[in-house]
């Protein structure tokens, strides 16, 4: 499907989606438990494949109280040999999660995911997994999946680098309370993407397990359950948020666009109300009712370093090609490992619209001011955010901008396009 926006205005108020990472979490926290249940789940392509990934170690997942709740049967912390290969699809945090749970399992486990997904980096997770005595393998020997892994993994002292993904720790953190010895992770660099791990954290809490920051990295005590009788409550997802107060920022006019469902919670993509704040936005977050409100402004350029919060940078890009001056974006090297290389896929889709933009290996820089956004038919690279973000520029650039492969919103934001449509976007969806 592609997307055809025409430049418009919108306003009024809209709910972000529950948060992907924390549905993700909550899942197979539920799933290593003996049963538990998770409320306001995001059900899209990508939880779906952790859905599946925690049928195929031994649980089950019920929907049949529709989409405002899972009911997880758990394999409580014994995950079995799935009868199957496991297909991850799209999503690298379901392939990360998996793999350190298969791990676990005595016997083999082949994990794949599309062409995308086999193109992206496990080596790391993989080499963890052979430091704590379990084997696990590319076919390819590339670093890359289709990934062989097991070997019944009973913990251990693993060391790492901190600056490809975040998931790794995740998973190791997740999969580690299990174990017997539990598992220490001693980080060789810097951590990227830390906030996703103090996400981990507050999952893991909210099910009984202990793990905590050290300080050379992190460490989870083995022979623990997972455990919660309260259904977990997703909160609001701050990354789909920011598609939404960008539109608000740049098309929304005196009254603006008010999101709900925006309650403070360790997800580090709630900096994107800092960032709208410093490129001059005119707008307010009330916490307690969990709405942000954000009118259309005039912005300038700011320099934001997205080592934390790689998954603004498509949203980042866009505002800086419609502020004035010149917005930096740097610290992003890590943000190349994604769906697609989202630098590089970035810089080129807003040339095509018409703004002058300078890729190096991990700045990107938008040179706004005199750059006006042009319509033009843009390649939404199979990514769901270059997708949501050029979307954000198709509606403040000139005539008409037609966003390719629009359907990919369903990894993270299944009502992306009728969200935009009910504020007042002009656009209209067409089937290949
Ligand atoms: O753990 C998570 O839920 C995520 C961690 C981040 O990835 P990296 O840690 O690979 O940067 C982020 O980009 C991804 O969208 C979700
Ligand atoms: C990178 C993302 O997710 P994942 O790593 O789970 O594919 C994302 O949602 O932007």
């Amino acid at each position: 499907m592609d997307v055809e926006l025409t430049r418009s205005r919108v306003g009024g108020r809209a709910r972000a989606p529950p948060s992907k990472s924390y549905t993700h979490r909550a899942i197979l926290a539920a799933g290593y438990s003996d049963g538990a249940a998770v409320a306001d789940p995001l059900v899209s392509a990508d939880t779906r494949a952790t859905m599946r990934t925690v049928e195929a170690f031994g649980g089950r997942v019920d929907r049949a109280t529709g989409d405002r709740r899972l009911d997880v049967e758990g394999f409580d912390g014994r995950p079995g040999v799935p009868e199957d290969v496991i297909d991850c699809a799209n999503s690298g945090t379901t392939m990360r999660l998996a793999t350190a749970c298969a791990a676990l399992a005595d016997g083999l486990t082949v994990l794949t995911g599309d062409g995308s997904l086999r193109s992206r980096p496990q080596g790391p997770l993989l080499d963890a997994v052979e430091q704590l005595d379990g084997r696990a393998e590319s076919t390819r020997d590339n670093g890359q999946a289709p990934l062989v892994v097991g070997g019944g993994v009973d913990g251990g002292t693993v060391s790492i680098p901190g600056d490809v993904s975040s998931q790794y720790v995740t998973a190791l953190l997740m999969a580690g309370a299990v174990t017997e010895a539990g598992i220490t992770i001693d980080l060789e660099t810097e951590l990227k993407s830390a906030p996703y791990v103090d996400i981990t954290l507050e999952v893991l809490a909210a099910f009984g397990i202990e793990a905590t920051e050290t300080a050379d990295g992190y460490r989870v005590p083995g022979g623990q359950a997972y455990g919660r009788d309260a259904a977990y409550a997703v909160p609001g997802d701050f990354s789909s948020m920011s598609y939404l107060l960008a539109a608000g920022a740049v098309a929304g006019g005196d009254d603006g666009v008010v999101v709900e469902g925006a309650r403070p919670s360790a997800q580090g993509d709630s900096a994107i109300v800092d960032v709208l704040e410093r490129m001059g936005a005119d707008v307010t977050w009330d916490r307690e009712a969990g709405e942000i409100t954000v009118r259309e402004s005039d912005l300038s350029g700011v320099e934001v370093a997205v080592g934390d919060t790689p998954d603004l940078l498509p949203t980042i890009a866009v505002l800086g090609a419609v502020a004035d001056g010149e917005t930096r974006i740097v610290d992003c090297e890590h943000v190349r490992y994604k769906e697609t290389d989202r630098v590089s896929a970035m810089a080129t889709e807003l040339e095509k619209l018409g703004a002058a933009v300078t890729e190096e290996h991990d700045v990107l820089t938008v040179h706004g001011g005199d750059s006006r956004l042009r319509g033009a038919t843009v390649a939404g690279h199979d990514d769901h955010r270059i997708v949501m973000a050029l979307s954000v520029a198709g509606l403040v650039a000139g005539g008409t901008t037609t966003v390719e492969g629009a359907d990919h919103v369903d990894i993270s934001f299944p009502g992306f396009f009728d969200v935009l449509y009910d504020l007042g976007a002009e656009l209209e969806e067409h089937e290949r």
